[in-house]
C-alpha cells in the first residue's frame, strides 16, 4: 500500500517523535498538502512544514478535513484531554494511531469510542528511515488498516506486529527508549576519551564515528553482534582488557537489564 492512502493525515503533537516520523514520511513522498499538524506551539520546525504546504492548527477541534489517519503523538499525560478534542473530527473510516508510551488500547477506546485503533511504539531513528516500530491493533482494525500502518511505519524503518499488547511495555524499554542508551554510550565514550587525555573535539569525533561505524557494520553484516564483538577482540589484547571491565560483575549486562526493567516498569506505571 502506498503512503498516499494515509492522506489526509492529521498529526496531533508535532514534537520530537511526531516530527521525526513526519520528516521520514515527507522524505518518502507523503504529500505535505495532505498533512494537518495539530500543535499548540509555533516553533521554527512547524514553519518548515507550513512552507512545504502542510496546514497547522492549534487544537484538534479546528481540523477541517475528515482524516484517513490520525496520529496521536502527545505526552501520555495529555492523552485524555486530547482524545476528547480528537473524537469529533474522525469519521467512520478514520484509522487512529497512537505512539504514546503506556496509553493502552482500552484507554484509547474509552476516549474515542468505536474506532479502529493501532498502538505503535516507534523510535526517533524513524527521522532518518532507520526506525523500529512495534504495532498492536484493536479488534476494529482489519487487513486494510494493518496494511496502512505497515506502509506508514515501514516507510521510516522496520515494522513488527504483536498480538499480546502486554509486550509493548518491554518493547518500549528496548527499542522505544533504546536510542537514548546508544547516544549515552557516545557521550560517555567521549568523556572517557577526555579522561584518558584526548582533546575534547577529537574525543567527541572518535566516539561518534565509532558508534556510527559499529551501527552501520551491524546493519550491513550478516554476523550477529557477539561475533562482531569477538572480531574486535584480539587474544589478551586491548579490547579484551576493556571487556573484562564491561562484561564483569556490575558491567553492562546487569546494568542494561536494570535500565530496561526500569523503563518497562515506567511504561506500565503510565498506563495507570
Ligand atoms: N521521543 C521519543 O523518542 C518517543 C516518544 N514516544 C511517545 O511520543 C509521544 C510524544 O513524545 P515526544 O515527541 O517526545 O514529546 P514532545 O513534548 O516533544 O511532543 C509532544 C507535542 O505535543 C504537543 N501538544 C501538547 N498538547 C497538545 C494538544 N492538546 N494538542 C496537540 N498537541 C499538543 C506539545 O506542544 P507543547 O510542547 O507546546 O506543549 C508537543 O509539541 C509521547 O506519548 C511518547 O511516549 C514514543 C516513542 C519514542
Ligand atoms: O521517554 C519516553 O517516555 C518516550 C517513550 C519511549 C521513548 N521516549
Amino acid at each position: 500500500m502506498s503512503l498516499a492512502a494515509a492522506s489526509p493525515l492529521v498529526l496531533v503533537g508535532a514534537g520530537k517523535m511526531g516530527s521525526a516520523m513526519l520528516d521520514g514520511w515527507l522524505e518518502q513522498g507523503l504529500a505535505p498538502a495532505g498533512v494537518t499538524l495539530v500543535d499548540p506551539g509555533a516553533g521554527d520546525h512547524l514553519k518548515d512544514y507550513l512552507a512545504r504546504g502542510a496546514t497547522h492548527v492549534a487544537r484538534a477541534g479546528e481540523v477541517s478535513v475528515v482524516p484517513a489517519v490520525v496520529i496521536l503523538a502527545v505526552k501520555p499525560q495529555m492523552m485524555a484531554e486530547v482524545l476528547a478534542e480528537v473524537r469529533p473530527i474522525f469519521g467512520p473510516e478514520t484509522l487512529v494511531v497512537s505512539v504514546a508510551a503506556g496509553t493502552t488500547l482500552a484507554a484509547l477506546e474509552a476516549g474515542l469510542g468505536a474506532a479502529a485503533i493501532v498502538r505503535v511504539m516507534p523510535n526517533t531513528p524513524a527521522q532518518v528511515g532507520r526506525g523500529m516500530s512495534v504495532c498492536v491493533g484493536n479488534d476494529k482494525v482489519g487487513e486494510e488498516g494493518r496494511a496502512l500502518v505497515t506502509a506508514l511505519m515501514s516507510a521510516v524503518g522496520e515494522t513488527a506486529w504483536i498480538d499480546d499488547e502486554a509486550l509493548i511495555d518491554a518493547v518500549t524499554g528496548v527499542s522505544g527508549s533504546g536510542p537514548a542508551y546508544v547516544f549515552l554510550m557516545a557521550e560517555v565514550l567521549a568523556e572517557a576519551g577526555r579522561a584518558a587525555g584526548l582533546p575534547d573535539e577529537l574525543a567527541a569525533r572518535l566516539a561518534r564515528q565509532t558508534v556510527v561505524g559499529a551501527g552501520e557494520l551491524l546493519r550491513l553484516s550478516p554476523l550477529d553482534p557477539a561475533t562482531l564483538r569477538q572480531n574486535v577482540t584480539s587474544p589478551n589484547g586491548t579490547t579484551f582488557a576493556a571487556l573484562q571491565v564491561l562484561m564483569g560483575e556490575g558491567g553492562m549486562k546487569p546494568l542494561m537489564e536494570k535500565a530496561v526493567a526500569a523503563a518497562t516498569a515506567r511504561s506500565r506505571e503510565l498506563a495507570g
